[in-house]
């Protein structure tokens, strides 16, 4: 039995031969990527929507306009909803599902987009037991369907300049819902325009005239029966974006919408029916459902750029373009040594996203399950953390894409290769859920305060420990025997440390000088999210090497180990400035490095086809024509053209209507 567990009769043989070059199983390195049971049920369900053909897309979106796409991801999501019994072992699993909801509908949206994502995580996290047991229910056993709106048309990122406004009506005990002026109409909701008739709304809390900041509330858009928008609403689509059209992103405006006092999401903040405030235990507790998201885009997004890897890398391998040697015929695309360089290292981001994805959950469940006893210590932690991430992660996320994309010469471009739009998904990450540049602000602001508790011989947290640790003057790279990495890690580490402390001495600098901290904040705020990716990204090593080490199955851990020494390399080289400034790094050091790097891209050549195979992605999950498990590109990239809307007559109307009269008007002009 061949380790890589892919092959099949009647594959390409080129890639079948590639195949028997494995050197480790690629089920078993499918669980230490997904997690053994998790690999399983994703093996078990793809095989179990191969077979209901109610649940296969009608025909390629590509080919669709919005409303088909909408209407048709509608109708797979409601058969998916009525078969996922016999489909998946546990419906409440948000991973199983997530991994069924991806092979049966993919990635441009559906109308249960934000109910999953965010509705019911709000829920969870914001409802009091009686509103849980109003609302949660039902919206488990989609008896309604939620979005989240919060974004206004001129507010997004300062929540706290929200205008939507709750004010209580204590004669009546109702909040009275009420967009004040155009900026704040609620905009980009997802599922919004056509699809949801429920909504958990951010609007300023008013009672007696004193405002109390944002919360949320419960508020009924749309008739449950008609689907009409409900008195006072007004509601509808946002229109076509750069990808993701098949989800209705939507506005959103209130006429002095009245709804009950109890329809304010009370688990931590309430309002009694005299108008006494209680606040939260923690100021943004009301900000859990966004972590939730930041949480789980981690691994999501390692997922994008491995599908995007996965086309590129088997395209690479059925690909022949040009000779290396003159005469003996053109080779495989991924036999070229800048190729390699292209993919390979947004291989190995993909599995360390997804390494990262699987702690950074771990680290929620554990805060979500604090603050349901009212515990919110991790809380901060949890949110530098997830900011972070969220913002690098995306970042290198889309500019790996981009990287497969031209990987993929012109039919890269061609939506046929299916890396547009998950690209064009992929890249909605770097806004969605907190704009990258404000997110990365957010963990500076944190490890600001990490560097003052570490002058006082303290740690802020788990997550800064190595704030504590002495500066080592130089790094030990090329200096300890061949195949010890240690120094890489220790670099990462050095350079983070060093941005961190720098950028901070510069803001007590600025204010000594009599400078207020927000001028001195902003005079270095280039400098400080440099900080802040700069430990993200020694966190993302750190993980990987935790991996790496966790591994016991000794042909897995080697071949993770050479994508992680290819990702300290290539990484560290992306980044050296840092480490050349204060000269840590020599030249030789940084030589050393490089040429480490070339090694490995050699030594991954052949278990690159194994390494994405390993991700087991579906063809039904990838909708990649270049990435098709069985390498018949070709042939099927033909059918795929002959399906254009463009081809389906000889002569489209457009030609006898314009094109026509004037080359007819231009031959009459010739003859006179
Ligand atoms: C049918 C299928 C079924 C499938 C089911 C499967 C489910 C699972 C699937 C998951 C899929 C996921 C991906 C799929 C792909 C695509 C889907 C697309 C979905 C898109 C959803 C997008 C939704 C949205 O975008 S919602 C809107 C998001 N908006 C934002 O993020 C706004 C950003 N702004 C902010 O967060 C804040 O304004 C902020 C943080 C910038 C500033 O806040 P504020 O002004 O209040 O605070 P500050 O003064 O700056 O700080 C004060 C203090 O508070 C601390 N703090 C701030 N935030 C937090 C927090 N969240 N937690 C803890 N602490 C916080 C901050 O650090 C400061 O602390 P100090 O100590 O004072 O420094
Ligand atoms: C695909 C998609 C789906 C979405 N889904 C939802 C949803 O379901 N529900 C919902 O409520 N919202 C949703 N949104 C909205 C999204 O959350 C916001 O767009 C996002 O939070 C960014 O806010 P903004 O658009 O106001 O950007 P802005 O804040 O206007 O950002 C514009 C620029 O200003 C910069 N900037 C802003 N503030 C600062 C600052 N303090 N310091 C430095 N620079 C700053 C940013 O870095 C950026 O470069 C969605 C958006 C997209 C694209």
């Amino acid at each position: 039995m061949p380790l890589n567990k892919e092959i099949q009769p009647g594959d390409n043989d080129e890639l079948t031969r590639e195949r028997l070059q494995a050197t480790f199983d690629t089920q078993q390195m499918a669980a230490a990527l997904w997690g053994s049971d998790l690999a399983r049920k994703r093996r078990e369900l793809a095989k179990k929507v191969d077979k209901l053909t109610v649940l296969h897309d009608s025909k390629d979106m590509s080919f669709m306009t919005r409303e088909e796409k909408l209407s048709e991801n509608a109708r797979k999501v409601v058969q998916m909803f009525a078969h996922v019994a016999d489909i998946v072992e546990d419906p409440s699993d948000d991973a199983e599902m997530f991994h069924l909801s991806s092979n049966a509908i993919g990635h441009e949206g559906h109308p249960f987009g934000v109910h999953f994502v965010m509705f019911i995580p709000a829920l969870k996290a914001q409802a009091d037991d009686e509103q849980r047991e109003k609302w949660l229910m039902p919206a488990l056993g989609l008896q309604l369907i939620g979005t989240y709106a919060q974004t206004e048309l001129g507010h997004g990122t300062n929540l706290r300049a929200l205008e939507t406004m709750a004010t209580f009506d204590k004669a009546t005990d109702e909040f009275v819902i009420h967009t004040p002026t155009v900026t704040a109409l609620k905009w980009w909701p997802g599922s919004l325009g056509k699809s949801s008739n429920h909504a958990v709304v951010s609007a300023n809390l008013i009672i007696d005239g004193k405002s109390y900041g944002h919360h949320n509330f419960m508020v009924q858009i749309r008739d449950e029966n008609t689907h009409k928008p409900l008195k006072g609403i007004t509601v509808g689509d946002i229109g076509p974006k750069m990808a993701y059209n098949a989800s209705d992103n939507g506005f959103l405006g209130f006429d002095h919408h009245r709804i009950p006092r109890r329809n304010m999401l009370m688990r931590h903040a309430k309002v009694d029916k005299n108008g006494v405030y209680t606040k939260p235990p923690h100021a943004k507790i009301g900000y859990s459902a966004m972590v939730h998201v930041r949480s789980v885009m981690i691994g999501h997004q390692g997922m994008f750029l491995g599908s995007a890897s996965t086309i590129a890398i088997r395209y690479s391998l059925v690909r022949r373009q040009g000779e290396i040697k003159e005469g003996s015929g053109e080779v495989k695309i991924l036999d070229y040594q800048t190729q390699q360089h292209r993919l390979f290292p947004q291989l190995a981001r993909a599995y360390v996203f997804m390494f990262a994805g699987k702690e950074v959950r771990e680290l929620y469940q554990k805060v979500l399950s604090d603050m349901e006893k009212g515990e919110t210590t991790l809380l901060a932690d949890l949110h530098a953390l997830t900011s972070g991430l969220k913002s690098v992660v995306t970042h290198l996320c889309v500019a790996g894409m981009e990287q497969c994309r031209m990987a993929c010469g012109g039919h890269g471009y061609s939506r046929a290769s299916g890396i547009p739009e998950i690209w064009g998904v992929a890249v909605g990450g770097c806004t969605y859920e907190g704009e990258n540049m404000v997110m990365l602000l957010q963990l500076a602001r944190y490890l600001m305060k990490a560097v003052k508790e570490t002058k006082k011989g303290k740690s802020l947290g788990r997550l800064v420990d190595y704030l504590l640790l002495p500066q080592d003057r130089h790094s030990l790279i090329g200096r300890v025997p061949q195949g010890e990495y240690g120094p890489h890690l220790a670099a990462f580490e050095h350079i983070a440390r060093r941005q961190i402390f720098k950028v901070a001495d510069e803001l007590t600098k600025l204010q000594d000088k009599g400078m207020s901290k927000e001028i001195a904040w902003q005079k270095k705020a280039v400098e400080l999210q440099r900080a802040a990716r700069l430990h993200t990204r020694f966190y993302l090593a750190a993980c990987f090497h935790r991996k790496v080490q966790s591994v016991v199955d000794g042909r897995i851990r080697e071949a993770l180990a050479d994508l992680y020494h290819l990702h300290l390399n290539y990484e560290l080289l992306d980044m050296v400035n840092y480490a050349l400034e204060d000269a840590y790094l020599k030249a030789d050091q940084v030589d050393f490095i490089r040429e480490d790097m070339y090694r490995l891209l050699e030594t991954i050549r052949p278990n690159a086809i194994s390494l994405v195979d390993a991700f087991e992605f579906s063809d039904r999950e990838l909708r990649s024509v270049l990435g098709r498990r069985d390498g018949h590109v070709y042939e099927n990239l033909y059918k795929w053209a002959k399906e254009s809307e463009l081809n389906r007559a000889d002569v489209l109307p457009y030609f006898d209507k314009y094109l026509k009269p004037m080359m007819l008007a231009a031959r009459q002009r010739s003859n006179i």
